[in-house]
């Protein structure tokens, strides 16, 4: 009957992190990459402390991929995506940097999809 539970097959994990360091590594050299490359400077960026609860930037993944402070792939991911959505909530879309947030995404959604699919 439909309501039977298939078993779950586990997906392989066990090149995630050579993953991991092959993305951050194109993010890295992305050229739209550049807002994102460092800690936002709440001094000199007005408000910025005040609207984001949660700073990331491509440094502070480097930091913590390197200290192995990333569980798994869904983890890394997570902290890619705050990099993105921070953006969208500090910038608007028709600017610099804004734009360059989602050029950003786009550009990793897509190689995140293509890197899980290769065999
Ligand atoms: C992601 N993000 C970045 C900034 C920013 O100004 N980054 C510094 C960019 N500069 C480039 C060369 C030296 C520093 C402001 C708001 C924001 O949401």
């Amino acid at each position: 009957p439909v309501f039977v539970k298939r078993a779950k097959t586990a997906r392989d994990n066990n090149r995630d992190l050579g993953l991991c360091r092959v993305l951050l590594a194109e993010l890295e050299r992305h050229q739209d990459a550049w807002p994102f490359l460092t800690p936002v400077s709440q001094k000199s960026v007005p408000g910025y402390r005040k609207v984001i609860k949660k700073p990331m930037d491509f440094s502070t993944i480097r930091e913590k991929l390197v200290n192995s402070q990333y569980q798994n792939l869904e983890t890394f991911i997570i902290d890619v995506n705050l990099v993105y959505d921070n953006c969208e909530k500090f910038n608007e879309d028709n600017s610099e940097i804004g734009r360059a947030g989602h050029n950003m995404r786009k550009f990793f959604e897509k190689r995140w999809t293509e890197l899980l699919k290769q065999t």
